[in-house]
């Protein structure tokens, strides 16, 4: 028999208030979306600024409430109201790793403080040791661990948000728009740690991204959206060789165009 996928989202559907209406209509933002992550997989979401991506990825983090569908991790229903175990399994890098990080905590209290939350992950030897080796994992130096937020670049945020993640063993990750905040040169060295965590973690990804570039360099298979709905899906080399939707040749040629202007 074969294992189920470890997420597996199906027809999900999100609604919100229309802004401004009257008669308190709702709009859908995703639209009877089904897609899965296997185990050590990363699974793209890409389409254009509104299409649902977010919103997809805050309902599998368990942020978002569903008006319908069925989610399951690991064979398992997915409930609203998450269990500790669920939160810890199911961990979220955001875009703009600053706002993600306690401006007023040193690096390594955030990082212990994921530990306190989910005891039955925290090390149990003495707890700096194990700060400065969730620093060294995601390739920060020891002296990371006394400094704040404020004090560190953006990649070097981003790379505490992982270590932060990834001290609570996490089986999915699910990353919203992570590199998107940061230079080229350092999203490439963010999204080689990404690809290096998947093998040493065997780790699972959802990867929310509106920037093919940075998609084609990570993801194995990869799901397009359009206003709410997912209108192609397929592995990585398959989606970027030979679109099937017009759709999705349209964010190509688009990426390409943004490529030739930088070059
Ligand atoms: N909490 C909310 N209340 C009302 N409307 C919302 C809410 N969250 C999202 N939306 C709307 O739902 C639609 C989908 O938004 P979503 O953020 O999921 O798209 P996205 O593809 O992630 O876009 P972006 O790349 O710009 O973040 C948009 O029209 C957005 O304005």
């Amino acid at each position: 028999m074969t294992n189920p996928p470890l997420l597996s989202v199906d027809g999900l559907r999100v609604t919100f208030p229309v802004r401004g209406s009257l008669r308190r209509s709702r709009f859908a933002a995703v639209e009877g979306a089904s897609l899965t992550v296997e185990e050590n997989e990363i699974v793209a979401v890409v389409g254009e600024s509104g299409s649902g991506k977010t919103t997809v990825a805050r309902c599998v983090v368990g942020l978002q409430r569903a008006d319908a569908g069925v989610m399951t991790f690991a064979g398992s229903p997915l409930p609203a109201r998450r269990t500790a175990e669920l939160r810890r399994a199911i961990q979220m890098v955001f875009q703009d790793p600053r706002s993600s990080l306690n401006p007023r905590m040193r690096v390594g209290a955030i990082v212990d403080e994921a530990w306190s939350m989910h005891p039955s992950v925290a090390p149990p030897g003495p707890r700096a040791d194990a700060i400065v080796a969730a620093l060294a994992d995601v390739g920060l130096e020891p002296d990371v661990a006394d400094r704040y937020p404020a004090q560190l670049s953006g990649g070097q945020c981003q790379r505490v948000s992982l270590a932060r993640a990834l001290a609570l063993e996490p089986r999915l990750i699910v990353c919203d728009e992570a590199v998107s905040a940061l230079d080229v040169s350092v999203q490439a060295q963010v999204l080689r740690l990404l690809l290096e965590l998947r093998t040493t973690r065997r780790l699972s990804m959802l990867f929310i991204s509106h920037d093919l570039g940075v998609v084609h360099q990570i993801a194995d298979r990869v799901v397009v959206m359009r206003q709410g709905r997912i209108v192609e899906e397929g592995t990585a080399d398959a989606v970027f060789s030979a679109p099937s939707h017009e759709y999705t040749r349209a964010l190509l040629d688009a990426a390409l165009e943004l490529n030739d202007l930088g070059t």
